[in-house]
């Protein structure tokens, strides 16, 4: 493969399949294509190579703060709730997200996977999509001592012989054990009934339960210089660098550049319009832009933010929107850049009284996670009138978000809401995360705990046809009181399990949310001031049939156009009870199988 920041050498260039982003979804897709040797792919992508970059490659170093020139800067507009703009981190940086995300390794409920075919997707259900997700994975298996420190699996819900390599740090970061211990105790201690030991594992489809947490990561080896130096599975590490060298000349990858939109062929009026060839600029120096040729297809990778962007610049959104920008309208598609769902989240922060040892660096920073259903958030009576609440309000919710420009029609977003109550009631998800995490730079640990099925929806468009100009992104959030009421008790519940004895001893002080909240109105106050986005937007180019508000259809061909393919996080037209890294190469995988099997 050839990985260039100059974008001279592409240009002009006629390649199979363009893919427009080399993240998560971009790289995965663009490897398996370029399996065929006779496949030439071009991959264009608007961040840098950084492959020998610590800040990438050490897990132990992952750090949202340090990450300013890997990620886009986006922020949301004003927010409703608090009307304050937050932070909404996504990668830019060859290998996308997964080169600087929090390398969790979970998944969504059988259900959840399942209720994509129900609305209308057939073929994408858990069957098929654990398949994906596991062909895309290596895992290792934990060792006797991993397993004795805590760490539990079950086999069966891993890949073995995929690229994306997983499993748990070696050697455990032992130093921090008595905390996650400590943690993961107090959590069964004040949630009845959250599973824990045994084999579980989230990534079986049945994430509930707290559990030590499983990364994408390669483990330290157990001796030699390499020892306890645990490295980041990105994307990029995955399908990139750890092809063997001079492997794969048909695969081209172009970083630093921004691919601005598709150039047409000429519309007939009995075709639908297929791409010509792809716009790229410099993206240091715009006033440097190429284009690249397209044989066969386009796909396009650019994340959730990114993709409905590009989409809207290449002349496929709503109608209204393309014309008072002067776009030239191709595939007239309201439903691209509505149905933004991220979740919101809440942190408690403690001073550690015992040190954090420094020899637990090259490890992630969160050492276990619970997924927690509803009825143990709230009691069954709690979690009976919650459902009821989210049930009686079907038709007026998709209403008002369809008012809101989030969803396109009331049937369509209604038949989402009620899959989404289903998940809540009979199939038993969880709508809460809690990660125990700990700080060594600054001596600290705590939770990060969110809502995992947010009811709002949101949007994210273009505001000009300067594809330098960032969209701006309204996720909505907590805009439905359901939600922010299950936010404010699941920070009260976090602060519950910092109360317990065996886990008081072990701080010096509550840092957040601080021992001056403490009524009900102190901690909806609290949520409501300090909520942050935990950076798992999806939906922004729905998988739906198009009389449901669909942007692609289930074999993620874009609607009115040919020769056009989305794939990446926001094709998922509803949440899951999962971090989304998983999920997205699951997508990927699909996706490239998709391809290839319609092009032979
Ligand atoms: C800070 C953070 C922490 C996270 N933690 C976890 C975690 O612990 N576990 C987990 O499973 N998931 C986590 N996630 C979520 C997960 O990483 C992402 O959902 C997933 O990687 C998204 O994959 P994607 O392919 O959709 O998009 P991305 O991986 O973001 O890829 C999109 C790529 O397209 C590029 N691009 C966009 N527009 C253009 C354009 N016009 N031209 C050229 N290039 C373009 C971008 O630069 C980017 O590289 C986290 C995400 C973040 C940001």
């Amino acid at each position: 493969y050839i990985i260039t920041n100059d974008g001279v050498t592409v240009a002009n260039q006629l390649f199979d399949y363009v893919v427009v982003g080399g993240g998560t979804a971009g790289l995965t897709i663009a490897n398996r294509l370029t399996e065929n040797p006779q496949i030439t792919v071009l991959v264009i992508e608007a961040g840098l190579n950084a492959q020998n970059d610590s800040r990438v490659t050490d897990p132990g170093s992952f750090s949202i703060a340090d990450y300013s020139d890997l990620q886009w800067g986006y922020t949301t507009v004003n927010q409703t709730i608090s009307g304050r703009s937050l932070g909404l981190t996504v990668g830019k940086v060859l290998g996308g997200s997964s080169s600087i995300n929090g390398m969790q390794w979970t998944r969504g409920t059988v259900s959840q996977y399942d209720a994509m075919e129900k609305l209308g997707n057939p073929g994408w259900n858990f069957a098929s999509m654990q398949q994906y997700m596991k062909k895309a994975e290596a895992f290792h298996t934990p060792n006797e001592a991993q397993i004795n420190l805590g760490v539990t699996f079950s086999s069966d819900a891993h890949g073995k012989s995929g690229r994306v390599i997983t499993g748990f740090p070696n050697p455990y970061p032992c130093p921090l054990c008595k905390l996650w211990d400590a943690l993961v105790n107090a959590t069964i201690q004040i949630i009845p009934g959250l599973r824990s030991g045994g084999n579980i594992d989230q990534c079986s489809g049945h994430p509930n339960g707290v559990a030590r947490c499983s990364y994408s990561i390669i483990p330290g080896a157990s001796d030699g210089p390499t020892a306890g130096v645990n490295i980041r599975s990105s994307a990029a590490q995955s399908f990139l660098y750890s092809l063997p060298p001079n492997n794969r000349p048909n695969l081209h990858v172009l970083t630093g550049h921004l691919a601005t939109k598709i150039i047409w062929n000429s519309k007939s009026r009995t075709e639908l319009p297929t791409p010509q060839a792809i716009a790229f600029q410099d993206v240091e120096s715009p006033q440097f832009s190429f284009l690249a040729l397209v044989k066969r297809e386009v796909i396009v990778s650019s994340g959730s933010i990114g993709s409905p962007k590009f989409l809207e610049l290449s002349g496929i959104g709503n109608r209204r929107l393309l014309e008072s920008l002067n776009i030239t309208v191709i595939s007239d598609l309201s439903s691209v850049g509505t149905n933004l769902q991220d979740q919101a989240g809440t942190i408690g922060i403690y001073s550690s009284a015992f040190q954090l040892n420094a020899s637990v660096l090259h490890s992630p920073p969160q050492g276990a996670a619970a997924f927690v259903t509803l009825p143990q958030m709230l009691g069954a009576e709690g979690a009976q009138k919650y459902i009821s609440r989210l049930t009686q309000t079907i038709t007026q919710r998709a209403t008002e978000i369809v008012e809101l420009g989030a969803g396109v029609n009331v049937e369509g977003v209604s038949r989402m809401l009620e899959a989404q109550v289903a998940q809540f009631g009979e199939d038993n998800a969880p709508v809460v995360e809690i990660v125990l995490s700990s700080q060594t730079s600054s001596q600290t640990f705590g939770t990060a705990a969110w809502i995992l099925l947010p009811q709002y929806r949101g949007t994210v468009h273009i505001v000009s046809s300067d594809p330098m100009v960032p969209p701006a992104l309204n996720p909505n959030y907590l805009l439905n009181s359901n939600d922010l009421s299950l936010l404010v008790n699941t920070s009260t519940l976090s602060r519950q399990m910092f109360n317990i004895p065996s886990v008081k001893e072990l701080y010096t002080s509550e840092l957040l949310p601080g021992i001056s909240v403490q009524t009900q109105t102190d901690f909806e106050n609290y949520v409501h001031d300090n909520y942050f986005a935990v950076l798992h937007p999806i939906g922004t180019v729905p998988m739906l049939p198009r009389a449901l508000g669909g942007a692609v259809d289930a074999n993620l061909r874009v609607y009115g156009v040919k020769g056009v393919r989305v794939a990446d996080a926001s094709i998922l037209p509803l949440q899951i009870s999962a971090h989304l890294s998983s999920t997205v190469y699951g997508i990927a995988e699909k996706a490239a199988d998709l391809i290839k099997h319609e092009s032979s």
